[in-house]
Formats: structure tokens, sequence, C-alpha cells
């Protein structure tokens, strides 16, 4: 609490608009005028020390009533107890609170010396300004002597009010002083205990009682009511701690009666509430009587309603008629009725359907289209101008039968946001249905309505929540959906895809037509392979490859960490995150084709800072819970702050809490040390692949995944036993023939690679070899990894190591040759994110290397092989017995 303070003769003064900072009180100010900002910046933020500041109420002439008796321009000293107004005529370039005001403003004449807390600079974004937030502490009142306006903001030659010990002592003892602090105290006291009653708080207040001087906690507590800014003024002006007392114990009074009105009022609107409770149950009970009496009025009522429904739904004639068919039969049924249930619901659907409501398609601006993709998706240049064309035709002919375009790629690199850019710049709804894992083709056309819990495919229930006959409908995830007995959902889509025949689209549990025509279908996948052919043939692929680290870097500085952080309620202001430390975040703790690991990491980080805020803000609530204790009405009075956003916060708060509190301002900087306790330690680091290759037998192969490009060693060991060729990991056919064909090259020319001793020429001489692929749980297959498996073979037959830093991927023959594997561009990107640094490639995949970025390539080694020899000639170090082979 304020201790008594030492004023100097001159402070530099901040106006306070029709408001009033009592000592003792706190308030937050946001200085963003120019004057207030080179005041905060002069007298505060340059300095060492904590700064004192004068805090000068002042009002517009409007404010003023015909009992303020106004003094001339600048001095007030004439004045002396008669009046407490400085009146300013500011027609020099003087503002206040950001406003220049060329019509005369007031400046009362007494203020309060405040001390600074807590300050946070901050600058507004595009504007550039600057701003800071200071929070105040009211010290003691002043006289103003004299009121200078010159300069960048103005200052004042003062005088303390405060009275000193030996008068203060003096005062203490005066009898009326006595009886008026009984008074307060009384008063005060009983607020207290009501206020408990209510809240269960406000010990804190009651420990105030005890300590502090009362003259002081006059103006604490009445700091927290509502109050006019005249009863305010007044309470400054009260410099006689007689005065003081005798106002304040007016000012709880008036307090604690109108807490009692309110609560009066309260209690007798809850009398009503009981008693339309009441009638509520009555009206529940008499709806059961009638029920168990048959009386069907309400039923009725409903299905009158459900009839008026359907018919502004807008069916097709054909389907209307089936409808009032439909709702006939219903009509003659009891609600009780098997059957009764189910047609109703069916109705309900066919009312809910969009027949004929559409979005309406704006007319088409390719400009804003391409501006909305570029600021929703960074790089992508060749997707992006895909859709462009997409759209451009459709802006031409806007009934063309278009493609259906399908984006490929690994997960997280932007597929469904694209599709739902796509929709937003036609104007149109976006629904996605999720076709992963669905084997059923009842799951598309729905089930028949003669089984029980049937429901409608997904196609129309999507239909049904859009609410529009012409959304744009994702199809996700188009690869993983399977057959099995109960159907092909793949044949029901190729239906749903032809323009030919989705004008009718037959959905069992429907049983009536529906016209799909209208709707613009997107698909995404995450590979081609697995889609029918009849399906693909239908569909555009784009695909979509993983990202580069460079691009992730971007894509997470403008948009995942904006996104997240306004997902989180936070700011930059909040929470920082260097790019350094970005870059971190991308290398050591993410290894994926996409984004979508790395956004999870910001929601991490975005979370720890959320609950760090969110404690700084409790502690302000839990200050302000003493506040709210006596001034239920602050938050509104608050609310109507000027330019200046003020909060005046709580007795009996101390300092110390006020600083904590407002610590939240203070940004909290991503640092490493951060990152390891949030996200725990680095999962990944470049090594990894130095110390896997540490021992013979071991390479590194480039695999193809579901999530994009994937570095994928290969060990192979030798153990006594009788030639046998053991494979584990999850290998599938072709795999595991790619393994027969290696071992079967390298005991062909086990003599000519010196692998086996002269005399025996065997390498499976009185040994078993055990390949396994790690990561035993994902399952693998493809002819790729052949020259992997030849390299780990040679390496396990010759005791050399392979080089830690090549991976390699290629088909094999028997004969040798490499042959060309798909996927060139997400491998290489692999490679790069492992921190390789040469690829061997087959050589006909050479022209694969154009899809890749420069940026990877130039810091990548690629080099291609004809024949298996030429891998083996790059992949081990040192002199290569193999060189001359390669030659023959
Ligand atoms: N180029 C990009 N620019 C900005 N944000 C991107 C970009 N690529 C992906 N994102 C963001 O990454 C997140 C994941 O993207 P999205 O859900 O579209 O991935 P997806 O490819 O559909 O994945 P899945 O195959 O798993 O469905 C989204 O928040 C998306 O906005």
């Amino acid at each position: 609490m304020a201790e008594s303070v030492e004023l100097p003769g001159r402070l530099a003064i901040l106006p306070f608009r029709n408001k009033v900072l009592l000592p003792g009180a706190f308030i937050r100010i946001r200085c963003t005028s120019h004057s207030s900002v080179k005041l905060v910046e002069q007298e505060l933020w340059q300095r060492e020390e904590k700064g004192l500041i004068g805090i000068l109420p002042v009002r517009d002439a409007a404010e003023m009533t015909s009992m303020d008796s106004v003094l001339s321009q600048g001095v007030g000293s004439e004045s002396g107890e008669r009046s407490s107004k400085v009146q300013i005529s500011t027609s020099d370039n003087h503002k206040v609170d950001g406003k220049s005001h060329p019509e005369v403003i007031h400046w009362h004449k007494r203020g309060v010396a405040a001390r600074a807390l807590h300050l946070s600079r901050g600058v507004e974004k595009p504007s550039g300004r600057v701003t800071y937030i200071v929070v105040l502490e009211g010290l003691c009142r002043f006289n103003v002597e004299e009121l200078s306006t010159r300069g960048p903001y103005c200052t004042a030659k003062i005088s303390s009010l405060e009275m000193t010990k030996a008068e203060m002592e003096q005062v203490e003892q005066d009898p009326d002083f006595v009886t008026l602090s009984r008074q307060f105290k009384a008063t005060a006291m009983e607020l207290i205990s009501l206020l408990e009653q209510k809240q269960k708080t406000g010990g804190r207040i009651k420990v105030l009682l005890e300590t502090l001087p009362l003259h002081k906690l006059a103006d604490i507590f009445v700091a927290s009511f509502e109050m006019s800014l005249e009863e305010q003024l007044s309470m400054l002006d009260s410099v006689d701690p007689k005065v003081r007392l005798s106002k304040a114990t007016e000012l709880v009074d008036r307090h604690l009666q109108s807490i009692r009105v309110a609560e009066k009022i309260t209690q007798k609107v809850e009398g009503q509430l009981s008693k339309s409770q009441k009638e509520f149950l009555l009206r529940q009970q008499m709806r059961a009587i009638k029920e168990e009496l048959g009386d069907n009025d309400d039923d009725e009522d409903d299905l009158a309603a459900l009839e008026r429904k359907m018919q502004s739904a807008g069916m097709p004639s054909n389907i209307w008629k089936h409808a009032q068919r439909e709702l006939r039969r219903l009509k003659k049924m009891q609600p009780q009725q098997p059957g009764y249930n189910s047609s109703r619901v069916y109705l309900e659907l066919l009312a809910d359907l969009p027949w004929q409501k559409a979005s309406e398609e704006q007319e088409l601006d390719l400009k804003a289209a391409k501006d909305r993709l570029d600021c929703d998706h960074y790089g992508l240049a060749k997707v992006k101008q895909r859709i462009i064309e997409y759209l451009a035709v459709r802006k031409l002919k806007p009934d063309a039968r278009g493609p259906v375009l399908c984006f490929v790629g690994p997960p997280g690199v932007g597929k469904t946001s694209l599709a739902s850019s796509i929709a937003a710049a036609l104007g149109r709804k976006f629904v996605r249905i999720s076709l992963g894992g669905v084997k059923d083709e009842a799951d598309i056309r729905g089930h028949r309505r003669t089984y029980i819990g049937s429901m409608p495919g997904r196609l129309i229930d999507g239909l049904k929540r859009v609410g529009v006959c012409n959304p744009v409908m994702l199809l996700d995830e188009i690869d993983k959906t399977g057959s099995d007995v109960r159907g092909d959902p793949a044949s029901a889509l190729l239906e749903v895809l032809d323009p030919e025949q989705n004008k009718s689209f037959n959905d069992h549990y429907l049983n009536v037509p529906y016209d799909l025509s209208k709707v613009i279908f997107v698909a995404t996948a995450n590979r081609v392979q697995p889609i029918p052919p009849p399906l693909l043939d239908r569909m555009e692929v784009i695909e979509l490859p993983g990202y580069t680290a460079e691009e992730k870097l971007r894509i997470a500085m403008q948009h995942l960490i904006p996104r997240v952080l306004d997902q989180h309620g936070l700011n930059s202001e909040y929470l920082q995150i260097p790019e350094a430390m970005v870059k971190l975040v991308i290398q050591r703790y993410t290894r994926e084709a996409g984004v979508r690991n790395l956004e999870r990491n910001w929601a991490a980080l975005a979370r720890a800072a959320a609950v760090r805020v969110a404690e700084q803000d409790q502690a302000v609530s839990v200050s302000k819970d003493v506040h709210k204790l006596a001034s239920p009405l602050l938050d509104n009075r608050l609310a109507e702050g000027a330019e200046m956003e003020m909060e005046v916060l709580p007795m009996g708060v101390n300092n110390n809490e006020i600083s904590t509190a407002f610590k939240i301002s203070s940004r909290l900087v991503v640092d490493e040390a951060m990152l390891e306790k949030i996200l725990g330690p680095p999962r990944f680091d470049d090594r990894e692949a130095a110390d896997r290759v540490a021992t013979p037998g071991v390479s590194v192969g480039l695999v193809w995944t579901n999530f994009g490009g994937e570095v994928q060693f290969v060990e192979a060991t030798a153990m006594i036993g009788n030639g046998e060729l053991h494979l584990t990991g999850q290998l599938g056919d072709v795999i595991k023939e790619s393994a027969k064909i290696a071992l079967t090259w390298v005991r062909a020319r086990a003599a000519d690679l010196k692998l086996a001793p002269a005399e025996e020429k065997n390498v499976l001489q009185g040994r078993d070899i055990h390949i396994h692929f790690p990561a035993g749980a994902v399952p693998k297959d493809g002819p790729s990894a052949g020259v992997t498996l030849v390299t780990a073979l040679v390496s396990l037959f010759s005791q050399k190591c392979v080089r830690a830093d090549t991976a390699m991927t290629g088909e094999m023959t028997l004969r040798g040759l490499v042959l060309p594997v798909g996927g060139i561009k997400d491998k290489i990107l692999a490679a790069h994110r492992h921190g390789i640094k040469r690829v061997i490639l087959p050589e006909r995949n050479l022209k694969d290397l154009v899809e890749v970025p420069a940026s990877v390539l130039s810091n990548l080694e690629i080099l291609l092989a004809k024949r298996m020899e030429d891998v083996l000639e790059q992949a081990f170090d040192g002199v290569s017995p193999w060189r001359q082979l390669s030659k023959l």
C-alpha cells in the first residue's frame, strides 16, 4: 500500500479524461496519443528508477456543471480553496487522450501523484505506431500551482496536499474524527458482511480495515464503487481527513442500500421464475394425461407442420407425389404402431433435403480467387495454376462437365484446405465426406428402408447437412475405400462421379432419384495405386508432393503460427516464436512430408503459453474478486473508457500481486529450453544414419509410403545354418522376391566381388542369412528396395560399412540391371529431411529430377546407376573393387 512519498516540485502530467485516480487505487492505461506516449517514454521508460507522474482529471466543457468555478489559463494559485478547476484553451498543438480539442477543456486543479508499477511497449501493425501499457498506483494528492502545456506533454509546478505525521496525529485525536471513524468502520463492516454472505469473500478487506489508517482506506474503499465524476472529484478534493471520512461513509452507505434493493429485486424475480416452472410442469402433466387418453391433437399439429415443411422444400413434382402418398399413409397410422417413426423420419429427410435451394454462385473473379489461394496457401504454384484453369473454364461455361479434381499427396500437404479454398472462391458451401475405411456399398448408397436402423448414404446425409444442392463436396481419402462381401463402394462412386449418371443418383434409403449434377466433386487420396482404374479414369490427378524444410519454414511463419495463436486466443504480443526456433522444430521434432505435426507442435506451445496467460489472468481476477465485491457495476463503468482503455484495480492488492498480474503484457519468447520443456527432448537428429550403418550389413534405402517418401534401413546378418534366407518386417510378396533376387545375384557374383574365400566360392556355406526391415509394425512392399538389399548383403559379406551419407533406391533385375522406380521427388525430399548428402538413383529416373526443387538438389549429390556395380561403387568408401566390373 502507498507509503508516504516525497514529491518533487514539478511533475509531468498525464491528463485523465472524465475519470479520477484516488490514492491507493491502481489503473492500467493504454497510452496511444502522441503526448502520452512521449510522456511515458521520457518520464518512465527511459529512466532506470521508478518514475513519478501526476494524474490530473480533465473534462470537456459539456461535462461542467454550473457549480464549477473556472479559473483562467495556466495558473490556479489565486483560487485557493474556492475552486479546484483550471481552464485551458488548447488551441496549440497539445492533445488530450489522443484527440485534439479546439474547444475549451477543463483541468482539475488537484491531482494524484502516481508511481509506475509496470510498463510494456508495443508496436501496432501495420501503422508501426508505438503504444505503452502502464500500470500506475495512486500515491498522494497534490495541488497544481502552475500548469504548462508547452513541450511535447504537460508539466506542472505542484505542492503536496499530504499531511505531516504530526498533523495527522493531531487529527486522529480530534473527537469528531474518532466518531466519524467509528461510523465509517461500522458501515464498511456491514457492507462486507453482506457481501460475504453472498460471495464468501472479503476476508482480505476485513484485514485492511484493521490495519490501514482509516483516512487512507476511505480513498481505497470508494475507488471501487460506482461513482459519478462529480463524486469522484469531490473525494479527490477532500483534503481534510474528516471531510473525506464523512463522504466515504455516505458513499459506502449508499452502496449498501443499492445492494439491498438489488437483492430484493432478485428475490422477486426468483419467485416469479418458480411460478413459471410450476406452469411448465403442469403443462407436461396435462400432455401426459392427454396421451394416456389417446388424444392426438399434438401429433396432428406436428404432421401439419411436417406437411408445410415438405411443401416448402421445393421437391420435383414426381417426388412430391411420392412424399404425399407416404404422408397419407402416416396420417392413418397410430404413433404407437410399428413403422410410424421410421416413416416419419423418412419424410423429415425428404423435407430437409435441398431439392432446389442452392448457394448463389457469385460472378467468379479469377484475380480474387488467385489471391484467396495465395493467401491461404504458401507455394504450390503448379497446383494453384491448375485450380485457376479449372475455375476459368467454369467461369466461361458454368454448366461445363469439368473433370473431377483429385489431389494426391501425403497427409498434411494441404489437400483438404485447397478444396475448401475452391469452394470459397466459387462462393459455394463446402462439405467433406470421409471415405476412409468405407467397405460397405450401403455407406455410399444407403440401406433399403426395409432394414431396421436403415440410414441414407453418406452423400445424401452430407447434402442434408450442408443444406444446398450445389456445394463443393470433398470425397476425402478416396484411396481408402475397400470392398468385401457387403459390396464395392468404388462402383457406387463410379455412378456418383459420372456426369451422365449422377443426374438421377439412386440412394436406396431415399428410394427416389436425386440430382447430384450441380455438386462439384473434389477428391483427395494419399496414393494413386489403390484407386480402382475405372474410378481413377473419371478424375484428374493433381499431385502434391511433400514440402522442403525451407517451404515448411515459410508456411509455419506465414500461416500456421498466426493461425494457431489466434485459435488459442493469443497473439505475438503474448508469444513470440523466433525464426531460428521454427527451424529447430522442423529439423528436430518433425520429419514428415506435410506440416500437420508441425502445426501440432505450435499448438502445444500455444497451449502452454495460454496456461501461463490464463494463470496470470486468474491472479488478476482474484484481485478483481475483492473489487467486484464492492462494486458489481464496475465492469460496465470500465467499458465506458474512451480513448484511454482504463482499468482501476482493486483495493487491498499488494504491489507484487499487481506486477505479477500485469506480467501478461510481457511476452513469452520461445527458446531452446522452452522447446525441450514443452515438446520434450528432440526426436530426430542427423546422426541417425551414421549410427545405424556403423556396422557392416546395413544399408540406407529410400521408399515411398502413404506418408510420402521415407528413409528405410535394411539390416542383414549371418549365422550358423544351412543356407536359408529369413525375412522379417511385415514384407509383401514383391519385396520378398526382391530379397531372393538380391541374394542370388550376390551369390552368383561372390567370387568376382571377392566375398567368399576362393576355395569355397559359396557365401552361404554353413550359414543362414536374416534380412530385416526395421519399423517392423509397418507393412512394406514394392520392388524399389532391390539395390538396397544387394548393398546390405555385399556389406555383410565383405565386412565393409556402407557410407552413412548415401541413400539409394531402384529395382534390380536378376542380371544386375537397375530399373527406374516411382516417387522420386518424395524420396529425395525424405533424404534431404534426414540430412542425407548423396542419393543413388536409377539412371532412367534422371527425367524425374526436374520436379525436385532446386534448393534441395543443390544440397545433394545425385549419383545415377545403370547397373548394380555402379551402385556398389558409389555406396562404399575407399578403393572400390567393383569399378572394373562395371566396365566389363
Ligand atoms: N502450402 C500451405 N500453406 C499454408 N498452410 C498449409 C499448406 N499446406 C498445408 N497447410 C496447412 O496444413 C494443415 C493440414 O492440411 P490439410 O488438412 O489440408 O492436409 P491434407 O493434405 O488434407 O491431409 P490428409 O491427407 O491427412 O487429409 C492445414 O491447417 C493447412 O491449412
